[in-house]
Order: C-alpha cells, then structure tokens, then sequence
C-alpha cells in the first residue's frame, strides 16, 4: 500500500538572533527524521519542548520546506508553500493547533467558520447544514453552533476547530499539542473524540504532544524525538510495555500508567543533567550526556535509527545501532532511510 506520508531524512535548521556582537546560533530543529504513515494510521510523536516535534508536524503538511530531505504525500512530492498546488492539497491534510481561540475568528459565529471551507466551492445554505451536522457529530448543540469562540468553553472551542479541519473530508490531520491548553478533566474527552472521528473516518493523524499518556490513548504508533531526531519508534502498546532507548525508557517511567501503583512509580528514571538545547548540540549521541547508561564511545560516536526487533527502531550503541554514525554536532545526518 502507497503510504499517505513519507518523510526522508528529514532537515530544518533556524538562525536564531544573535545580538549585536554575537553571531546567530544555528538551531538545528529537525536534525535527519525519516518515518512513514499509512492511511488511516495514527503516529503519536513526543518529546520535551525543543525536541522539534512541531517543526516536523509543519514540514509534514508542507507549512514550510526542509532545508534537505523529502516529504510526500500520497505518492506525489510536497508542492511549495502556499502555491495553488499546496493550497489544492491542504484540503486533504489538515492541522490543529493548541490554542483554539487563536485558531478562530473572533468576530464570527462559529457556525459560519465551520462552513467557511465550503462556501467557497457550493451553495451557502447547504455548506451551513453540513456545518451544523458537523458540529452535532463533534458534540456542540444546535444552539451553541450560533455562539461565537468566546462565548464558548476551551473544550468547546477546540470540537468547533476539529470540526472545521473535518469539513473538507481529508486523508490526514496533524493534532500539534491539541489538548495541552485544555483542562485536565476535558483533556480525555477531546482526546476521545478525536479518537473515534479517527476510527469512523479512516482518517491518518500525526498527533504531537509532550504527554506520553495523552498519546498512549490514541497512537497506533509512537516516535520518540530527543534533539530533532527520533530515538526510538514502534507500535505504541509494545513500546510502552518494554522501552529500549535509555531515554524512552526515562519518559515511560515518568509517565503513571493507569491503575499502576506504588511499585510502578517506584522504577521512575530521573534525568540529570540540562534539558536539550537544539542551539548547543552534544557530540557523538545527542543523549548521552544525560544517558544513565553512557559509554565512552557515545561522546564520539552517533548511533544510527536501526531496527531492534520487526516494526521497532531505536538509535543506540547498546542497542546495537553503533555502524558508521557520524557526529551530528556539526556535520550531516546519520539516520537511515524510512522503515
Ligand atoms: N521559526 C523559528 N525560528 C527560530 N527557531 C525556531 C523556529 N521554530 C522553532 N525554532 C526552534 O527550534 C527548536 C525546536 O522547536 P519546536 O517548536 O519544533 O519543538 P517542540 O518539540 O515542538 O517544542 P514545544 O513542545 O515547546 O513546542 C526550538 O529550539 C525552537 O526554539
């Protein structure tokens, strides 16, 4: 089967602002990502802030283009951004955001932003009755479908943007941090619905968050990125279940598995050292100077994404993704081609 998505050695480096005296840093967003997405599949993509999970997510949908490797979708390589082509495509692939009252028109009635996408290609009347039968299905009321985003809940707001990103039926959506700013207590039932939206759709999503237990709920699959690049991936049951990177491993541990108790939290890995900086990349393995498990040749040396087991990657010497890796604080990528 043609995959919906490809990504190949996927690059994206950012100049930061480097003062008056001081040269810009290189930041080094997404340093070599290569995966692929099914239709209908569902990735979940986690790391902490800075990993590059957001970059990746608007290379995928073509927001802008890497600064090397390729990114296809449906067979067909990613049109420029905001051609007539991408814009043609953007239809199929859509993105939702973590902030949703950004995402709107303040001014508008949401019933008349769900239907927007449709206006422009069909009679008004019947783009505003799919508008409310769309609204209906994400769980907003006929009367709450003439609101407009501020009269409305967080929650609320957010089932309002699914929806619109619903309206032009596509292929794939790109959920960047979608419940984060939401309440703890609603986080679940947007992660539900969009959950079963995907299921009833068939639709692919890519869904990004820094929550390891947002993304168990609905991810077929999940990467886990540390410094642009993905350090382990696999199915999401048995990669939660038996996590190989030592880094993996340190964010399953952080993450409560529900039901589990006190022996459970008790294994926690706590991480030492300083949080990633994509603008100060550590030689050799990007990890190893807060990897519990660092060996001499880490420093130097960076090991390649390899297959650990079917259908699971992982980049690390002990793991035996050693090969000719080379040192990615400055030079080109290591990783392999897509799985
Ligand atoms: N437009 C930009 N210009 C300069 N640097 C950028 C830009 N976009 C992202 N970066 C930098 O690239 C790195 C990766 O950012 P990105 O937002 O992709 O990470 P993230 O994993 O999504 O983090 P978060 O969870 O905090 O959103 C960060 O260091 C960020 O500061």
């Amino acid at each position: 089967m043609t995959p919906l998505l490809t990504l190949e050695d996927i690059h994206r480096v950012y100049a930061s602002r480097g003062g008056m005296w001081r040269r810009p840093d290189m930041v080094r967003a997404v340093a070599g990502v290569s995966l692929s997405l099914a239709p209908g599949e569902t990735l979940g993509i986690v790391g902490e802030s800075g990993s590059g999970k957001s970059t990746l997510g608007r290379v995928a949908l073509g927001f802008e283009p890497p600064d090397r490797g390729r990114v296809q979708f449906a067979g067909a390589p990613m049109p420029a951004p905001r051609t007539p082509a991408w814009r043609a495509l953007r239809r199929r692939a859509q993105m939702i955001y973590q902030d949703p009252l950004g995402a709107l028109d303040r001014r508008l009635p949401v019933l008349d932003q769900v239907a927007e996408p449709l206006v422009i290609h069909g009679p008004a009347a019947e783009a505003a009755e799919r508008a409310r039968a769309m609204l209906a299905q994400v769980g907003l009321s006929p009367e709450q479908a003439l609101r407009y985003p501020h009269e409305l809940s967080g929650g609320q707001r957010q089932r309002v943007v699914i929806a619109r990103a619903l309206m032009t039926k596509p292929d794939l959506l790109v959920c960047d941090e979608p419940v984060s700013a939401l309440d703890v207590s609603i986080q679940a039932q947007v992660v539900n619905l969009l959950a079963d939206l995907q299921a009833a759709r068939n639709l692919a999503m890519v869904f990004i968050s820094h929550d390891l237990r947002v993304v168990r709920q609905v991810s077929q699959r999940v990467a886990i990125m540390y410094l642009g690049q993905i350090v382990e991936d696999g199915p999401a049951a048995e990669l939660m279940a038996d996590p190989q990177h030592p880094y993996a491993r340190a964010l399953v541990s952080a993450a409560p598995v529900p039901g589990a108790g006190a022996t459970r939290r008790a294994q926690r890995i706590v991480l030492k050292g300083e949080p990633p900086n994509p603008a100060a990349r550590p030689s050799g393995c990007a990890f190893h100077p807060r990897c519990p498990l660092v060996m001499e040749r880490c420093r130097s040396d960076a090991p390649v994404l390899a297959a650990i087991t079917p259908g699971r990657r992982a980049a690390c010497h002990l793991l035996g993704g050693g090969g000719a890796g080379r040192d990615m604080s400055h030079g080109a990528p290591a990783g392999r081609k897509a799985a």
